[in-house]
């Protein structure tokens, strides 16, 4: 299985790019790579950025630059291109902003997906928190592939055009006995202040 962390957007709310931001002294997407790595559940953990970014990241990273077609596309265009350059039955997605994901958190959802993806064909199982669904927090097969391409092909980029099409299923984040926000976004520095 392969975990694809989701680092190429414009950051343009927090003002620099928030994969390489810290909290408490660490760095946000090797934080998650941390985490990703506790879980033992990925062969692969791959970073999903931008042309501009990519030689900012440690040399032993794997990274994959955004498919020239699909660049600036937003997160659909990231996860199409790791699809296309490697291919698994399963892909975890991320985003760099999340850094407080649990290797707990991932596990169960993990554990959620595999349980319907033979009786009930589930394409989709990721976690909402007060009926925000979290598309960068899910694991997806990859018969959605096709699916992103022919959306990004007719420029649809959001990510509702996937899960609203496809067999999704949302984990309620309480469903976590956690009781540290795990699941939360940081899109501004003022985000980072409670830290
Ligand atoms: N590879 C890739 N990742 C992206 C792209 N756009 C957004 N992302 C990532 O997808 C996740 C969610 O995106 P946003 O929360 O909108 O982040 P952002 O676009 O960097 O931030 P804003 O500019 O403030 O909206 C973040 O981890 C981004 O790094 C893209 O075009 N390519």
């Amino acid at each position: 299985m392969i975990a694809i962390i989701l680092a190429g957007g414009a950051s343009s709310r927090f003002g620099s790019p928030k994969a390489f931001a810290s909290i408490n002294g660490e760095v946000f997407y090797k934080k998650i790579k941390k985490t990703l790595n506790q879980t033992n559940l990925f062969e692969k953990i791959v970073i999903s950025s931008s042309e501009s970014l990519q030689y900012s990241f440690d040399k032993d990273d794997q990274v994959v630059v955004d498919l020239a077609d699909y660049k600036n596309n937003g997160p659909l265009g990231g996860i199409y291109s790791v699809m296309h350059a490697y291919e698994s039955e399963c892909y975890f997605v991320i985003a760099c902003d999340t850094p407080k994901i649990t290797e707990k958190a991932i596990s169960h959802l993990y554990q959620f997906y595999i349980s319907r993806v033979m009786e009930e064909q589930l394409e989709i199982a990721g976690y909402e928190a007060q009926n925000h669904k979290m598309p960068t927090l899910a694991f997806y097969s990859y018969h959605v592939k096709e699916d992103i391409k022919q959306a990004l092909d007719n420029k649809h980029y959001r990510m509702s055009e996937i899960y609203q099409n496809k067999p999704a299923q949302w984990l309620n984040v309480d469903v976590v006995n956690d009781q540290s926000n795990w699941f939360q976004n940081i899109n501004y520095v003022e985000d980072l202040k409670n830290e």
